[in-house]
């Protein structure tokens, strides 16, 4: 370096921002027949952003905040059909309305959701695709057999037919009453047979296995549901109802919220449209459902089996 000289600033390379992981899940309802759309939008901008990092002058910074709205907005306004064509609008709509923006990256990540069919007409229940891991704990101490069958990771929502109003209000209550709210969770549950070990009397166990999960399923679909609590007992009431092999049911039901999105600010109505898929926290509803004079065995916490 030359005696006298000053050494120059550090120059700013590359950089990008935007708000990243806006969950958006938006309902087209037709009739009694609803459809599901569930993305993971995340949005980055760049452009002419020097000032924002060298001295601090927001003078061309959209807020993130700006555009995890939009993400919302346009869900309502131009409605979700395909992830390209949702992060096409975005993408464009970034870069030619806002002169200091230059690129737009917008990521989707989409969650499939497939329709439970029950016999009845109801079409808003649905299971998410990918699906469930099954489990199976098998404990014989030389004169007892214990069978315990599972499973976790089944994410089910239903899209109406839930209400939660009519609970305990004190000082600490803010939440307000639903009558017509969307029902989601992710089912962890294990049930125990009555097996005592006679190969005879052995039950198909992968037969056993798509039965109790078909039970639960329809249970969840066509409980008109006054809480999670209600759901959970309907639906291993279904299955102890339903097959005789197994006396012991133990549910672990997160109570996956969504909260509608306030549109109003930008003059948009929602009607039950636009949701904001949260993870946390979440509510976790826990209960054992037992065959009338049967003991209950399976621990209470399940991260134990
Ligand atoms: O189904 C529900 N059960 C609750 O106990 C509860 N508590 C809450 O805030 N929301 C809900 N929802």
């Amino acid at each position: 370096m030359a005696v006298n000289s000053r050494p120059s600033r550090p120059v700013l390379g590359q950089n990008q921002y935007g708000k990243a992981e806006n969950r958006v899940v938006r309902i087209v309802r037709d009739g009694a027949t609803h459809h599901i759309k569930d993305l993971n939008v995340s949005v980055s901008l760049s452009g002419d952003m020097d000032d924002v990092h060298y001295s601090g002058s927001n003078a061309n910074v959209l807020p993130t905040d700006t555009t995890k709205n939009t993400v919302y907005a346009f869900a309502k306004e131009h409605g979700i059909e395909s992830a390209e064509q949702f992060g096409i609008h975005l993408a464009r709509h970034f870069v030619t309305s806002q002169e200091p923006i230059h690129r737009a990256r917008i990521r989707i990540e989409e969650y499939a959701w497939e329709r439970i069919e029950t016999s009845g007409e109801a079409r808003h229940s649905f299971v998410r695709k990918g699906q469930e891991t099954r489990l199976a704990q098998i404990t014989f101490d030389g004169e007892t057999w214990e069978v315990v069958s599972g499973l976790k990771d089944l994410v089910v929502m239903n899209s109406t037919n839930s209400e939660f109003w009519g609970y305990v209000k004190d000082t600490y209550t803010t939440l307000p009453e639903a009558y017509d709210r969307i029902l989601a969770t992710q089912v962890s549950g294990r049930w125990r047979f009555n097996w005592t070990g006679d190969e005879e009397t052995a039950p198909d166990w992968d037969t056993s296995y798509e039965q109790v999960k078909k039970h639960m399923l329809e249970a969840f679909a066509e409980t008109y549901s006054l809480s999670l609590q209600q759901t959970l007992y309907a639906m291993g009431a279904r299955i102890i109802d339903n097959r005789g092999e197994i006396d012991e049911v133990r549910f672990s039901l997160p109570n996956k919220h969504h909260f509608l999105v306030d549109l109003e600010p930008f003059g948009l109505k929602n009607d039950n449209e636009v949701y904001f898929a949260a993870d946390r926290p979440y509510g976790l509803i826990e209960a054992t459902i037992l065959r009338d004079g049967c003991e209950a065995h399976i621990p209470v916490d399940l991260t134990n089996l």
